[in-house]
């Protein structure tokens, strides 16, 4: 019996999309690249013909699905939608890296109960979900992210317009927000998407604690973590390394959703 091979599309070509667009086109045992979006065309293009080993067919969002098995949402938050539906009526599988996005569009998650269509959020720039999962099968007490950025990966957030904080002059570190991950990602959509998922493996957004510090003395995007349930207690941290690309995404994320994807086709899953 030949193994089945995975068509998959990338949906958006920024920080994650090129680096998870490229590890396919490098070749990914069970999965095929078969069409990028690109909100530039002609600069995709051109991207790929230098870059990669060969070109692929360019799709708007919404037609992704009609040429793949599963479809990579890495595109502006506001955009989701327009990947995510079209797939999911489909039936087929949707990676979300805008995770903030879903909670604005609950009807996607009813689409997939009715399709059989799914929606895969990869553990991204944080870690630790799998416990945090599992734990939340007991009792969880209370979830806390403490988020500390270099002042430039909180560029262009809306709460810090909103505050007038001068990012360029920061000496020592200033927080920028207390309160819930379902609030958080509405001042800092492009920062807080871990907040996000972290709430949706645990106890929740509205419950889930977050802090967003803009922090001169890091020069890494710095999530620490801290449950405490009835199974376990945990603290954990990520110390990720913006990436060259957008200084907003870590290099790990790309990396996650390359693990998500090949978790689709492997005989063995580790962490599941
Ligand atoms: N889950 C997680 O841990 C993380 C999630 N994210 C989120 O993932 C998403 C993607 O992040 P990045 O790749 O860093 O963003 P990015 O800004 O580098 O890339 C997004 C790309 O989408 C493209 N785009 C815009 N409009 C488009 C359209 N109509 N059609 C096709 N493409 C279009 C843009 O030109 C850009 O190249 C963002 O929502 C970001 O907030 C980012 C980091 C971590
Ligand atoms: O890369 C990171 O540190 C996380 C991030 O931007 C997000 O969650 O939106």
């Amino acid at each position: 019996m030949t193994k089945r091979i995975l068509k998959v599309a990338v949906g958006g070509f920024g920080a994650i999309g090129k680096a998870v667009a490229a590890a396919l086109d490098q070749g990914i045992d069970g999965l095929e690249l078969v069409a990028i979006s690109a909100r530039d065309v002609t600069k995709a293009k051109a991207h790929m013909s230098a870059q990669f080993r060969r070109s692929y067919d360019v799709y708007s969002l919404d037609a992704l699905a009609t040429t793949a098995d599963v479809v990579v949402e890495c595109c502006p938050a506001h955009l989701l939608d327009q990947v995510a539906r079209p797939t999911l009526e489909a039936g087929k599988v949707v990676v979300v890296a805008s995770v903030g996005g879903l909670l604005d569009a609950p009807h996607l998650k009813e689409i997939a109960a009715r399709t059989g269509g799914r929606i895969l959020v990869p553990s991204g720039a944080l870690l630790g979900l799998d416990a945090v999962q599992a734990a939340a099968q007991g009792r969880i007490d209370s979830v806390t992210i403490i988020t500390r950025k270099p002042p430039a990966s909180l560029r262009g957030a809306p709460a810090i317009e909103k505050l007038g904080l001068d990012l360029d002059g920061l000496t020592d570190p200033v927080q920028c927000f207390a309160g819930s991950a379902q609030d958080a990602i509405n001042g800092f959509p492009a920062n807080t998407n871990v907040a996000v998922a972290l709430g949706l493996a645990g106890i929740g957004t509205e419950r889930t604690r977050v802090e967003v510090w803009a922090d001169p003395t890091v020069d890494r995007n710095t999530h620490s973590i801290t449950v405490m349930s009835h199974s376990a207690n945990m603290t954990m941290k990520i110390e990720g390394i913006p990436s060259e690309d957008n200084p907003r995404t870590g290099r790990i994320t790309p990396l996650s959703v390359i693990s998500t994807l090949k978790r689709l086709t492997a005989p063995l899953v580790i962490g599941a």
